[in-house]
């Protein structure tokens, strides 16, 4: 039922449907294969873009990172120089407070410079007040200096700051006493609002990701996360398990461990100190950014492609229509001409008797004639009439006289004549023969034979004229080398004179002119 509609629908049943609908699918392929291929390309290079543009920027946070950290190593350095500088080995003097508080003040990222004793005691600090007791021998950075004879300066893991409560990174230093042993810490801690700051200037979309990330895997500043990631471990994350061991910095797309969400990233390991930054512009947001960009074309598109197919189907309806219409023409083309040849027949024939009509009998007469005269043969007419036919109709009425034609037609037509030869009903009580290819002796023996037969028939005639039957008298005339000047007309009028002659002779009989 479904195929039946969809086939007529389509005109699938139609050749030309058939073909139409075939140049509209492959069009409809086609542009829709464009299409895609074209979007299919756009989308590929904006991801490419983006990859390239994520490169770009954790290229340069990696620079602004290495920046901020060379400062704080400098700092951290300047300040071991002026600890070697004081001579009576005393550091926790107003001098020493006021160096530091100076070279704090020099670093925007600085939150704090301290100097500990080998016991986690504060010695100095770029603070107004230090606090009274205070230890940081339990600090991790404390108890990794004191366990490793390492020189170079150590990146930890964000802690709350004892004096400012702030969320700090801290960066520190081994010292050592003239012995070469442990002597304590020098520590300088890198505000985490500093990279907040930094990384808040750049524009970008609410799920699009900056991260300054230690090579422990340890996270240290994130965004656009909440606070609770900071110190949480992405070993689990493509870019500590795959990425990084190809290659110091690139681009690649992976899902954050931290939230899920699949973006572009750019990615560059620093040079001098054990740091990872990474960018990442939400593959989503690129999605609906692009596909807004591409809406209008697209609906451009989709208007063309359906304006073509709607223009396609409505010519396909109007070669239908079209088609319709002219199988309707030649139709009825069909029934008229057939209606023609039947009125055309209709007119050939005399209705009440069943004989040749009088325009048959004139157009056979014509062809005759036209036959005769390039053949040179012969050609005869003889014209009958019922004798006293008025006075049988006047006495036995007009149907009776519609029946005494009948059977005088039928008597006249029984006759075995030629096939050639034509009987016709000339009109009213008159009946006429065409014979072609007769002379006028045969045309008189045909007239005579034409009397007898209806003599014969024996059709009772008036009734108050006992034995009487009905009779017909009949003339002939015959055009031939002679007087071949003769046309139908002149051939009518002698038959009909040599047939007034018969009656005039006394009826039931036949004459010759
Ligand atoms: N029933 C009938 N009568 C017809 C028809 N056509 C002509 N007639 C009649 O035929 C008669 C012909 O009369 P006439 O021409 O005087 O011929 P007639 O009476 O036979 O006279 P003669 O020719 O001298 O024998 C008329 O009365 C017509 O009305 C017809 O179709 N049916």
């Amino acid at each position: 039922m479904k195929k039946k509609f969809l086939t007529h629908f389509l005109y699938l049943h139609t050749a030309l449907g058939r073909s139409g609908n075939g140049m509209l699918f492959a069009l409809l392929v086609g542009v829709l294969a464009v299409n895609i291929w074209t979007l299919k390309v756009s989308w590929d290079k904006r991801l490419a873009e983006a990859g390239d543009e994520a490169m770009n920027l954790s290229v340069s946070l990696s620079r602004q990172a290495e920046d901020t950290f060379m400062q704080v190593e400098f700092t951290l350095k300047d300040v071991m120089h002026e600890i070697e500088q004081s001579h009576d080995g005393n550091i926790s003097t107003p001098e020493m407070r006021d160096f530091l508080r100076e070279r704090q003040k020099r670093l925007l990222q600085l939150n704090g410079i301290f100097i500990y004793d080998e016991k986690g005691r504060w010695l100095a600090a770029s603070s107004e007040k230090l606090p009274a007791n205070a230890n940081n021998a339990d600090r991790e950075y404390f108890i990794y200096h004191r366990d490793n004879e390492n020189q170079d300066i150590r990146i930890g893991h964000v802690i709350r700051s004892r004096s400012s409560e702030d969320l700090v990174i801290p960066v520190s230093l081994r010292r050592y006493d003239r012995s070469g042993n442990f002597a304590g810490v020098v520590l300088a801690t890198v505000r985490v609002d500093y990279f907040r700051k930094f990384y808040n200037f750049f524009e970008l979309e609410d799920r699009d990701a900056l991260a300054l990330i230690l090579a422990d895997t340890t996270v240290l500043y994130a965004r656009p996360f909440p606070d609770s990631v900071i110190n949480q471990s992405l070993a689990q994350s493509p870019l500590f398990r795959t990425v990084l061991k190809h290659a110091d910095s690139g681009g690649r797309s992976w899902h954050s461990p931290l939230d899920g969400i699949e973006r572009i990233y750019g990615y560059a390991r620093l040079h001098r100190f054990p740091l990872v930054v990474t960018a990442g512009y939400d593959k989503a947001t690129l999605w609906q950014k692009w596909l807004t960009d591409h809406l209008l074309s697209l609906a451009l598109n989709t208007a063309l492609l359906a304006t073509v197919l709607g223009m396609g189907v409505a010519i396909l309806r109007q070669a239908r229509v079209q088609k319709h219409n002219q199988h309707e023409i030649s139709r009825m083309q069909g029934e008229l001409t057939h209606v023609n040849q039947t009125l055309h027949a209709l007119a050939l024939l005399d209705e009440m008797t069943g004989l040749a009509s009088r325009k048959q009998f004139d157009i056979f007469l014509e062809e005759a004639l036209r036959r005769s005269r390039s053949s040179g043969r012969p050609v005869s007419v003889v014209i009958a009439g019922i004798d006293g036919f008025r006075y049988y109709n006047d006495t036995l009425g007009h149907e009776a006289g519609n029946k005494c034609l009948r059977q005088v037609g039928k008597a006249l037509r029984d006759m075995p004549l030629s096939t050639t030869d034509l009987v016709a009903h000339y009109g009213g009580d008159r009946f006429a023969f065409v014979l072609p290819n007769t002379s006028s002796i045969y045309a008189f023996e045909i007239a005579m034979r034409a009397v007898s037969a209806v003599r014969h028939c024996h059709l009772p005639d008036v009734v108050d004229a006992p034995g009487h039957t009905v009779t017909i008298s009949a003339g002939c005339s015959t055009r031939n080398a002679a007087n071949s000047d003769m046309d139908a007309a002149m051939l009518i009028h002698q038959a009909e004179s040599a047939l007034l002659d018969a009656k005039r002779k006394g009826k039931n009989q036949a004459s010759q002119k």
